[in-house]
Formats: C-alpha cells, structure tokens, sequence
C-alpha cells in the first residue's frame, strides 16, 4: 500500500481507505478536495498504466480524457460542495494514451472537526464489458434489422401442457400481413388465432397437437380472413420440449397468397375447356368420383346422363365451324342455366357433354334434362343473317352405390346411342322411369 505523504490518519478514520488501498483489484486513491492525488493503491500503476510515486501529488483530473469537457472534476465538485458520493462511468486516459472506461465511484472520507475532506476514488476497468455490451447491442440490432426486412413473420410459440397458445416474440412482418401489432399478438394470441379461417383452425390446432407430441417438424398451409379479403398462409416451425412440460416452436409464417392464386389459376386451365368453360374430361372425373363417394356413403344412386347435340357435324359443314362453336357456347350456357349450382357439368369431347344430377330422384332427373332439352330445341342462334336452332339428343342412367363411374358413362352413352337411334331430340332412360307428362315439365 501506498501512503499519504503529506499527513498520517488514526486508523479509526482510515479504515475503509486503508482497506479498499490494500485490497480494491482496481484503481484506489485519496485526493484532497481539489482533486490532488494523496494516496494510492497497488492496482493504480496497472489501471493507470502512471508509476504509483509519479501520481502522487499529481491532479487526480490528469486521468481525464477530456478536461475540457471535466467530467470527473464535476463529480469531485458535487462530492465536495453537496458532501454527498458520485457514482457514474467515466472515459479516462491511461499513460500509454489508451482509452479506459472506468466505473467509478469518489467518496467523502469521514474526517473530525477541523480536518481537511478527502475523497477516496475507486475505479474498475469496464471497458471490456463496454465493449462487450456495444457488441452484444450492435449484434441484437443487426438481427432485428435482418428479422424485420425478412419476406415472412418470424415467431416463437409457446404451447402449455393444458394447450394453451402464446406468442412469446412475433415480428414486425405480422402487421403487413394481417394488419395487427406484434404487441397485440404477444398480449393475447386469440387475436392472430380469431383471423384464421373457420374451416382450418380446427386443423391449425390439431397439427400443432401433433408436433407438440410427435416433435416433429410442423409445417401447414391455411387462410386468414383479413378485412374480407382472404390471404393463404403458409407456416413453417420447429418445436422443442422445455423442463416444465411446454413446448415452444420457432417458425416462420408467409404469405403465399399470389403463389395459392397462380396455382388456382393453374388449377383451373388444366381443368376447364377453354371453349365453353365448363370443366373438362379430367376434372369431370374427380369432381365424379368425389360425388359417387358422397353418395355410396349415403346409400343413394346418382343419376348420370350424356347429351350429344344432333346433327352438328351438319350445322359446322352448313355454316362453318365458327357457327358450331358458338353453337357449343350456347349450349353450355342454357345447360349450366337448367341445372343447379351444384350439379356437375362437364364437356367431356366434341359435341358431348356429361351431367351428374347430386341429391335427385329418378323423376326429378328425368324432369331436369326433360326441361333442358326443351330449352336448347328453342334456342334460337343468330349466324350470318340466319337463325339456327339445334336439338339435343340425352342418354340417362343412375350410378349405384359401389358401381364404377366408367361403366356408369358406357351405360349412359348406350341410352344416347337410342336416344339417336329412334330419331334425336329425346331422352332415353331406365324403362322403369316414366317420363312426366308436359304440363309437368313446363311447371
Ligand atoms: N365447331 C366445332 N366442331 C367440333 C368441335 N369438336 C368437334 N366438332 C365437330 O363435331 C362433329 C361431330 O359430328 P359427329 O360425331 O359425326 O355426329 P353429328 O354430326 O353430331 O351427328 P349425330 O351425333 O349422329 O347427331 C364433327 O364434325 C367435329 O368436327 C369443336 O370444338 N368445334
């Protein structure tokens, strides 16, 4: 230890100072109330990088980086005038030049009646933990920016072990997705969960069961209702079980609603006839299929009938093939007009065209394509000046419950075939269906 040359304390009064001098790991002094350095510690040389014999009597504000600006002659001056400690970090200069910021704190020695005040100054170098911290913040910045300009939301979820949903950080991205705050989310997770559309939240919640359990990867496409506008969402986590029981996912969500749209889009030229936009072949046979499923599940047969439109190879060849196309829009459309909206209608080649008749009986079917019939033998086509009419001819059969689609259509297509046969224009059915009479189909 270091001592005052210029007056010995008792050892009562110099206790704490004689103390903090032998033991402090940093920087240890006593100054005068002027700032004068009276005493050291053996840490100084070391923190200061001053031999300890040089400071003394020395201005303790030489450690200053900046005396101009004075910040530690200003903590001196509140500790002397207000008699009271100051605490704060300080940027201080060490011998070699070197910057070191300094956690300090200068204290008002306790001194009898008459006696002079000292100040006991203890400093610990936190400089690295300056630079640690800066780096720490720098780093949290950039990951911040980073997570903000990313294409999605970046989320952690929590899930407890009685299932209840947390977010515990959800980024800035939600708000561009959904319109909500990041905060709401955060305050109460039912907010981003009401958004979800009604017919997924039970999957939502059944698939996070699942990787809950399972631990494995949970990924999902499903829809939020944002301001009447849907938005396709595709989520994206990994989950991980915590020592209480819960489990907590990082994911991402994004928005894939232009993909969902262009794949619909898709979706819907490889399924739909470009000429009258009714769905085609192939999509008539997984709609089909889909509806003999629903229907074998309840016991019922499905009505099924091919409607082939007469003569048309004489219409195209009378009044060009531009005539029959039209023709063939037209009959699409009075078709689609006769049927119900969730009735099946598809242009299945040509001039043929398919109908499955869902949740009919025999006699409503027959009174169906009766009253389609009727309407497509009075539609009238204006072509090149003229007015062309066209009839139809209609094979029906019923689908039974267990029976192929395919034999279904080959039945169907035979009854066409005699509908042809005895002169077009008619429907041929099953013989145990009587067709009803006109006042009937006209009602
Ligand atoms: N305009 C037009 N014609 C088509 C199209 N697809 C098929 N066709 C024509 O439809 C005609 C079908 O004629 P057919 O199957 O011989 O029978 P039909 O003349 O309708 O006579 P029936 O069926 O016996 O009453 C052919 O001339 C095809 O060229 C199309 O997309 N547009």
């Amino acid at each position: 230890m270091w001592r005052n040359r210029r007056r010995a304390r008792t050892s009562d009064e110099d206790s704490l100072a004689d103390r903090l001098l032998a033991h402090f790991p940093g920087t240890v002094m006593v100054v005068d109330a002027h700032g004068v350095i009276l005493r050291v510690g053996p840490g100084v040389e070391r923190h200061t990088g001053h031999p300890a014999e040089q400071l003394l009597g020395k201005r303790f504000t030489l450690l200053d980086i900046d005396p101009l600006r004075g910040d530690l002659a200003r903590a001196l001056r509140h500790c002397v005038v207000g008699g009271r400690e100051w605490q704060g970090v300080l940027l201080c200069r060490r011998a070699d030049g070197n910057l070191t910021y300094q956690d300090t704190l200068i204290q008002p020695l306790p001194h009898g009646p008459g006696d002079t005040l000292q100040l006991l100054v203890t400093q610990h170098d936190v400089t690295e933990l300056r630079r640690t911290a800066q780096h720490d913040h720098a780093l949290l910045e950039r990951l911040q920016r980073n997570v903000a300009r990313l294409p999605g939301v970046v989320f952690e979820l929590r899930r407890e072990a009685q299932g209840d949903l947390d977010f515990l950080f959800i980024s800035e991205g939600l708000t561009a997705v959904c319109g909500l705050s990041p905060q709401a989310v955060m305050d109460s997770s039912a907010r981003l969960l009401d958004l979800v559309h009604i017919d997924d939240r039970e999957v939502l919640i059944t698939s996070l069961i699942q990787s809950a359990v399972s631990l494995s990867s949970w990924r999902l496409e499903f829809r939020l209702d944002v301001a009447g506008n849907t938005r396709w969402i595709e989520g994206r986590a990994l989950p991980r079980r915590q020592r209480d029981g819960n489990t907590l996912w990082d994911g991402m969500l994004i928005d894939v609603s232009r993909r969902k749209q262009d794949e619909q889009r898709v979706q819907q030229l490889v399924s739909t006839d470009m000429l009258t936009g009714l769905l085609n072949r192939r999509a008539f046979f997984d709609h089909g299929e889909a509806i003999c499923a629903h229907a074998e599940r309840q016991g019922r047969s499905v009505p099924v009938a091919m409607l082939d439109i007469d003569h048309f190879k004489a219409l195209n060849d009378t009044h060009g093939h531009a005539a029959g196309d039209l023709a063939l829009q037209t009959f699409a459309a009075t078709c689609r007009d006769c049927l119900r909206p969730y009735d099946l209608l598809a242009r299945i080649g040509g001039e043929e065209f398919v109908i499955m008749l869902v949740d009919s009986s025999a006699e409503e079917a027959w009174r169906i394509l009766e009253r389609l019939r009727a309407s497509v033998a009075a539609t009238e086509l204006a072509v090149d000046c003229t007015t062309l009419r066209f009839t139809v001819s209609i094979g029906l059969t019923f689908l039974a419950p267990g029976a192929s689609l395919e034999a279904s259509l080959a039945r169907a297509d035979l009854a066409l075939y005699q509908a042809k046969h005895e002169g077009r224009n008619r429907i041929v059915g099953p013989h145990d269906i009587h067709a009803p009479d006109s006042s009937e189909v006209s009602a």
